[in-house]
C-alpha cells in the first residue's frame, strides 16, 4: 500500500478547540435528511458517505476516519474477508458504514460498532439504516469493554476476524488484552488501530510489536495504575467532560503468547494531517 499526496480539494475544516459533542452531529442529520436528492442516497453507502465528507469540508470538521486512511482499511477488509468485524468508537457512523459495506461486499455477516455515546449512536443507526446497511451492521451503545464482555457471555460475539480501534486511545491495549482473554482475538485475527500518529499511542504500539518472551516479562511485572503517562493530558481526558474519569483496568495481562506482526501505514487525517494506521495480524501462538 503506497502512501499517496494528501488531495487539498478534498480537506475536511480545521479541527477547532471544541471540535465533537457540541449539536454538530444532529446538524449532520438535518444536512443529510434535509438534502433534496436524499432519496437518491437511499440504500447507496457511497453516497451516504460523500454527504458526510460533503458536511465536513463545507460545514463542520467531523472527527471521521475518512477517505485515505479509511481506504487502508478497506482493502485489508479485501485481503482478511472477514465473517465478524468489530469496530471501538462509532461516532456519526463514518467507518460503519464505509468498513460495513466492505465487509458485505466481501461475503462477511455481521459488523459490530461499539459506541459509548448513545446520542452518537443513535446517529450511526440512523445514517446506516439511510446507506441500507442494517442488516449488516448491529450498533452497540455503552463502554467497549462492558459491551465486549456481554456479547462474549450473550454468545454473540465468538469471535472477532478484524477490529478496528478507533475510540479512547488509552483504551486500545486495554481493550485488545480483553480480547485476548476471552479468545476473541486469536491467530488470523488483523487489527487496524488508527491515530497512532496523530495523536499518537506509544502503548499499543509497544505491545503490537513486542515479542511474546517481552510481553511474557512485562506481564509478570503487573500493570501500571491510571492512563500512561506518554499520553498528553487532552487526549487522556479527551471524554471527561461527558464521561468523567475514565476507569481501566491496567492490571489486565492478555495472552502474551500471541504473536504479531505489526506494520504503519502512513497516511492523513482527513483535515490534511500527518497520522497512520498501525496494521497488526495475529499469526501464531506460542
Ligand atoms: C474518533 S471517534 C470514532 C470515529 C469513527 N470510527 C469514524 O472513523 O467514523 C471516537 C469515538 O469513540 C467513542 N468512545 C470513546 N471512548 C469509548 C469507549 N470506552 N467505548 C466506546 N466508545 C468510546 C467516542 O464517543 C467517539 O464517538
Amino acid at each position: 500500500m503506497a502512501e499517496k499526496a494528501f488531495d487539498p480539494t478534498k480537506k475536511y475544516q480545521e479541527q477547532e478547540e471544541v471540535f465533537f459533542d457540541d449539536g454538530r452531529e444532529i446538524e449532520l442529520l438535518h444536512f443529510v435528511y434535509g438534502r433534496s436528492d436524499v432519496e437518491e442516497i437511499r440504500n447507496n453507502p457511497s453516497k451516504v458517505l460523500a454527504a458526510i465528507d460533503e458536511f465536513a469540508r463545507t460545514k463542520k470538521y467531523l472527527m471521521n476516519v475518512g477517505e485515505d486512511k479509511g481506504r487502508i482499511v478497506t482493502e485489508t477488509i479485501h485481503e482478511r474477508k472477514p465473517q465478524v468485524m468489530v469496530e471501538l468508537g462509532g461516532y456519526i457512523g463514518y467507518s460503519c458504514v464505509l468498513f460495513g459495506e466492505a465487509v458485505r461486499a466481501a461475503g462477511g455477516k455481521k459488523y459490530w460498532s461499539l459506541e459509548r455515546n448513545p446520542e452518537f449512536a443513535a446517529v450511526i443507526s440512523s445514517l446506516v439504516d439511510l446507506a441500507g446497511l442494517s442488516e449488516v451492521v448491529k450498533v452497540v451503545v455503552g463502554p467497549s469493554d462492558a459491551s465486549i464482555r456481554r456479547l462474549h457471555s450473550t454468545g454473540d460475539l465468538q469471535h472477532i476476524d478484524m477490529m478496528f480501534l478507533d475510540h479512547y486511545k488509552p483504551a486500545y491495549t486495554t481493550d485488545l488484552k480483553l480480547c485476548e482473554e476471552l479468545q476473541l482475538v486469536t491467530p488470523g485475527s488483523v487489527l487496524a488501530a488508527d491515530n497512532v500518529i496523530k495523536p499518537g499511542n506509544p502503548p499499543y504500539l509497544e505491545y503490537v510489536r513486542s515479542t511474546c518472551e517481552e510481553k511474557r516479562q512485562s506481564a509478570s511485572k503487573g500493570g501500571a495504575d491510571g492512563v500512561d503517562t506518554r499520553f498528553a493530558d487532552r487526549t487522556a481526558n479527551q471524554y471527561k467532560s461527558r464521561q468523567g474519569q475514565e476507569k481501566l483496568d491496567e492490571s489486565r495481562q492478555g495472552n502474551p503468547n500471541l504473536v504479531y506482526e505489526s506494520k504503519l501505514v502512513h497516511s492523513f487525517e482527513p483535515n490534511g494531517v500527518p497520522d497512520g494506521v498501525e496494521i497488526t495480524r495475529c499469526v501464531g501462538e506460542e
